[in-house]
């Protein structure tokens, strides 16, 4: 009998969490029911009107129990959400017929990156099972993608502190593989060391450079500490675990650094406080999106030299009520003074706007190249007032 005055009260508590755990897997497998429905009746998954009057009711519910209403909100978007991603994972497997039990996935680090945790979150929604590639750098992840050493790859393009991902769009400029879906992550950059320290013996710091960028202001207020560039995150937490001194730590994720007994001197350290990071997924052949997932489709365009030749482009966007989420800019290879432009779309490329649209870009750019439909993993919770 434990002499600790709370054991039984948690007990108690993991029983309830378990059964909680069990009533969240019945409500995933209903929401597998209600998809298998939606797909025989061309039905659209989001419908929103019913998950405000579910959440407005939840949360009338909830102050019977002295649950407030923000609490129960946040709850309720996140299951909502796990719903929604689940359907459309399910819907899209009807639409491309090759599901694959177990995919390799390649992505930037060893085990306890980022983009190696990003990899396991798409793998656990799409596969039964998942072969890591840990890859040093993001052109190895393309090649392995390539070569079919791995059926797909995942790369950070963009993130709310640091911006774009150059070197993922410029490689995108060559590749021959296709975007085919997306995810984003909440990054939470913690100082990570393996044995006891505090700030003030800290002489070293070792990180991707992606996190460095995205912490600058808080590096900042330590200008003595050396920067330490590593290929990952986890290669810097590989690193810190050997060096097994309070003068070095890794700017890292807190799980990522359990995988390497870490512990967290600090935490939420972006410059962001929405400090969030989107990853594309990468794959040999493009996937087509079911009509009732909102699409999004990214090209990449090379306008001709002419003035005002990128805003004619948009217009034709515009003349075809396509939505443009994104525009980003990065020279053309080996042509440092020419920009291409990607262009990321709320469209199906299948539809008839995106497909006339290609038609009339096509006589008025140097090139358009399609990288890429896939289903937009952004779900946008609903608003209860
Ligand atoms: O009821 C539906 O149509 C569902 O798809 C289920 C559900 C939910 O998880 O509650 C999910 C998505 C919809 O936007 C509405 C509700």
């Amino acid at each position: 009998m434990s002499d600790n005055p709370l054991s039984g009260l948690r007990e108690r508590i993991t029983a309830l969490d378990l059964k909680l755990l069990e009533l969240l897997a019945e409500r995933r497998d209903l929401a597998l029911d209600v998809a298998r429905t939606k797909q025989s009746t061309h039905l659209p998954i989001r419908d929103k009107e019913r998950e405000r009057d579910l959440l407005k009711r939840l949360v009338e519910e909830g102050k019977k129990h002295r649950l407030d209403g923000h609490y129960i909100t946040r709850l309720f978007q996140i299951i909502i959400e796990d719903s929604v991603l689940t359907q459309q994972a399910l819907l899209q497997q009807y639409v491309n017929q090759d599901k694959l039990s177990s995919a390799r996935i390649a992505f930037l680090g060893p085990k306890g990156s980022y983009s190696h945790l990003a990899a396991r979150q798409y793998a656990a929604r799409h596969f039964d099972a998942l072969v890591e590639c840990g890859c040093n750098k993001f052109d190895d992840i393309f090649r392995q993608v390539e070569i079919g050493q791995a059926d797909y790859g995942i790369l950070p393009i963009e993130n709310t502190s640091s911006g774009s991902i150059n070197e993922v769009y410029d490689l995108l400029q060559s590749t021959n593989l296709f975007i085919v879906g997306e995810l984003t992550n909440p990054i939470n950059h913690c100082l990570l060391s393996s044995v006891d320290t505090d700030v003030s013996q800290i002489e070293v710091v070792y990180s991707h450079s992606q996190p460095f960028q995205q912490c600058s202001q808080y590096l900042n207020g330590f200008p003595d500490w050396k920067i330490e560039y590593c290929e990952s995150t986890s290669a810097a937490m590989e690193k810190v675990a050997s060096l097994k001194s309070p003068k070095a730590v890794a700017l890292g994720s807190e799980p990522g650094g359990a995988l390497y007994n870490l512990q967290v001197l600090e935490h939420s350290l972006a410059n962001q406080k929405e400090n969030i990071t989107r990853f594309i997924v990468v794959a040999r052949k493009p996937v087509e999106v079911a009509p009732q997932i909102p699409a999004k489709t990214t090209i990449i365009v090379a306008t001709g030299q002419q003035s005002g030749a990128l805003v004619e482009a948009l217009l034709v966007l515009r003349k075809h009520n396509i939505v443009m989420t994104k525009l980003e800019s990065r020279p053309i290879n080996g042509n440092p003074w020419e920009e291409m432009f990607y262009i990321d779309m709320q469209v199906n490329l299948e539809s008839e706007s995106m497909q006339k649209a290609l038609e009339d870009l096509t006589p008025i750019t140097r090139s358009v190249k399609v990288l890429g439909c896939y289903p937009s993993e952004t779900v946008v919770p609903v608003k209860v007032n």
